[in-house]
């Protein structure tokens, strides 16, 4: 694919709802100006409240003025509507973060930059251990309650560039963009000791066991999954609450 069509796509995978809207409104005040062209509608109504004095070319102009504004409003609500259908369709639920579908767009959205750009980009895949124990200790709803403020920890420490996704159950990705395997590393090492290091009033302590792979332009998103996951898969086999970097499968 060529440069120029890959940031084409970008732009209209980006701005596509406003594009989609954009394209519907033009569409809509053409036909209605080729309707009222043909039919000469405006010059009907002048004849028509010239032949009927009862009724006032003021109050027609009124009508129609407040009709286009019932219109331009009807217009805006669809499309206040149609972007809140699309934020809930991209949002996990519970933990009101990036869900799964919409992060998987994203990954593969970021490897066209990669092979556009030339930079390196990275995953970080982390899994809370043995939670099921803490749903079996103190109940589903407090485990929930631990997966959204894990969560919440978690945002507050990563760049706002990185895009943090509720992969699975008590499982998150996180998609640095322009990180390298290094810096990546550092950062799951960060936040595991920073999970680590403050108890949840709740439940006390809690771990999370880490992987982290570089996001490669040739493999698919099952690929760059398979290898996050493997990292993750050794860490957990090593012991839990630890950090392993997987490069290559
Ligand atoms: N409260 C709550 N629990 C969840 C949610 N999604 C998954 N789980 C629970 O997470 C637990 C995962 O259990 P396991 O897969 O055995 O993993 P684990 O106990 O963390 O053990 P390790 O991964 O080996 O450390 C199960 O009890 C699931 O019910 C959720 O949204 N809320």
């Amino acid at each position: 694919m060529s440069q120029m069509m890959v940031q084409v796509r970008h732009f209209m995978y980006e701005h596509r709802v406003v594009l989609k809207d954009s394209v519907l409104l033009v569409l809509f005040v053409i036909m209605t100006g080729t309707v009222l062209g043909y039919f000469e509608v405006a010059e009907w109504i002048y004849e028509y409240s010239r032949d009927h004095e009862e009724i006032e070319l003021d109050e027609l102009i009124l009508t129609i003025a407040i009709s286009s504004i019932y219109l331009i409003a009807f217009i805006l609500r669809r499309y206040f509507d149609l972007r809140n259908a699309v934020k809930a369709a991209n949002t996990d639920p519970l933990i009101g973060i990036t869900n799964r579908r919409k992060g998987s767009e994203l990954i593969e959205l970021e490897i066209d930059r990669m092979n556009l750009h030339q930079f390196t980009s990275s995953l970080i895949l982390f899994d809370v251990d043995d939670f099921k124990q803490v749903n079996d200790n103190y109940g589903h709803s407090v485990g929930d309650m631990v997966l959204k403020e894990m969560s919440k920890r978690v945002s507050d420490e990563v760049r706002s560039s990185d895009i943090m996704i509720r992969w699975g159950g008590e499982e998150f990705l996180i998609l640095c963009p322009r990180t390298d395997l290094n810096d990546a590393s550092m950062l799951a090492e960060r936040l595991r000791e920073k999970i680590e290091a403050t108890p949840f009033p709740e439940v006390g302590r809690i771990t999370a066991s880490f992987g982290v792979a570089p996001l490669q332009e040739s493999e698919t998103l099952k690929g760059q999954i398979d290898l996050v996951d493997q990292g993750l898969y050794f860490s957990k086999r090593e012991g839990k609450n630890q950090v392993t970097v997987c490069s290559q499968r």
